[in-house]
């Protein structure tokens, strides 16, 4: 089978500052039209990663080749303007005295020129040819420097948080239609974010960063279905966490055992599931569901706070078993009085089982009951 050579890739790529590895031994390869996020924390290393491919910050170690051919590496580093890159950032950066043709013609030359006017008339915005930026919405400053930054066609597409001065409202739509024009140019494209509905809405391929380095690499759906941990199931969402230790292979639970198949006797276990995965069900005269395989054992709480929220409801549950709070989604328009009993059931295939460390341990009475007595 025929192998596609990756458009950008990145090797082993490190950046120090003061000693100290901001990107360590970071390694990812894109594809021609495909859009990976580089998602994080702030200060995890996402925009050094993204300045490394630009050219415009220095790889302390590690390689990067563009369609195969290095250009940082030992001894070697290409300027941005010699590596066909296109590049977009936050503040937009358009030139204040130019109109939206200068901005996007800027520096463009040869038959590239032709496209111009069709990129303006791509993002819709033709009949804004002899605006000024500040004659502009956000939205269509943002429209114009994409037009800008794929003008000159270029083979990889570099963009930091490119999206986060918009209008909330606005960001949605823009979103989509960023993403339809990224691919119809095919470009490989790396997006830099920290929020995960951004990366989730736009990536073919998310890589989560933590640290300098990146922890968990695939398509939205596994990264959010698969966590590699409990720190990287909390980067998406809520999560409650059921603490227990392993015996036999098992981890007993108010909720019922869980398999614990690749842990050792005494090993502290964290069990994960999000809010709108678990299962709730009214109380029938202090009976709740019966166990089953696939849910569990359910367990009394009773609602100590309820938010409507439109399309769903928070409701958290004080759980009768230690006092502690767990965190569920109610889809629909239902929205439970405090002090509502209810019982909840955690779906077996929802949760996700790790190993727990001291340092990742959170605080969990029914936990430290067990461990005490
Ligand atoms: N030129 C520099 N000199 C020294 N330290 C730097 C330099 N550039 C970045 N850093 C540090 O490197 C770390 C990573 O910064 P970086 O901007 O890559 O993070 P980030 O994940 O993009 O964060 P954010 O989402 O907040 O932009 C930070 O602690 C930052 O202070």
């Amino acid at each position: 089978m025929e192998q596609t050579l990756p458009r950008l890739e990145l090797r082993d790529v490190s950046c120090r500052f003061d000693g100290a590895a901001v990107v360590d031994r970071l390694s990812l390869s894109l594809l021609p039209g495909q859009v990976t996020c580089l998602l994080g924390p702030s200060g995890c290393g996402k925009s050094t990663t993204l300045r490394m491919a630009a050219g415009v910050e220095r790889a302390s170690a590690g390689e990067i080749l563009i369609d195969g051919d290095v250009v940082a590496g030992p001894g070697a580093h290409l300027p941005p303007e010699a590596r066909g890159i296109g590049m977009m950032f936050q503040d937009f950066a358009l030139f204040p005295h130019l109109t939206v043709r200068g901005n996007v013609g800027f520096g463009v030359r040869g038959a590239a020129r032709d496209r111009v006017d069709e990129l303006i008339a791509r993002v819709g915005l033709s009949d804004k040819l002899d605006k000024y930026p500040h004659q502009l919405s956000g939205g269509e400053q943002q429209r114009v420097a994409l037009a800008r930054a794929l003008a000159p066609q270029p083979r990889v597409m570099l963009m930091d948080e490119p999206f986060s001065g918009l209008d909330n409202r606005l960001r949605d739509g823009i979103r989509d239609d960023t993403l339809e024009i990224l691919k119809e140019e095919g470009a490989a494209v790396l997006l830099v974010t920290h929020e995960p509905e951004e990366a989730m809405r736009m990536a073919d391929q998310i890589a989560l960063m933590r640290r300098g380095r990146i922890v968990q690499q695939g398509a939205p759906y596994n990264i959010y279905n698969n966590p590699v941990d409990a720190e990287a199931a909390a980067f998406f969402s809520d999560i409650n966490v059921i603490h227990g230790v392993v015996k036999d292979f098992q981890c007993e639970t108010p909720f019922g055992p869980f398999f614990c198949p690749n842990l050792r006797d005494a090993a502290d276990v964290e069990i994960i599931i999000r809010p709108q995965h678990l299962k709730i069900d009214f109380d029938r005269q202090g009976s709740g569901p019966l166990p089953t395989t696939a849910d569990g054992v359910p367990a009394r709480g009773a609602v100590a706070r309820a938010r409507f929220m439109g399309h769903e409801s928070l409701v958290d549950l004080r759980m009768e078993h230690d006092g502690s709070i767990l965190k569920a989604t109610i889809p629909g328009v239902f929205l439970p009085k405090a002090g509502t009993p209810l019982w909840l059931s955690m779906r077996r295939d929802r949760c996700f089982v790790f190993p727990c460390t001291r340092q990742s341990r959170l605080g969990d009475p029914w936990l430290h009951a067990k461990v005490q007595a």
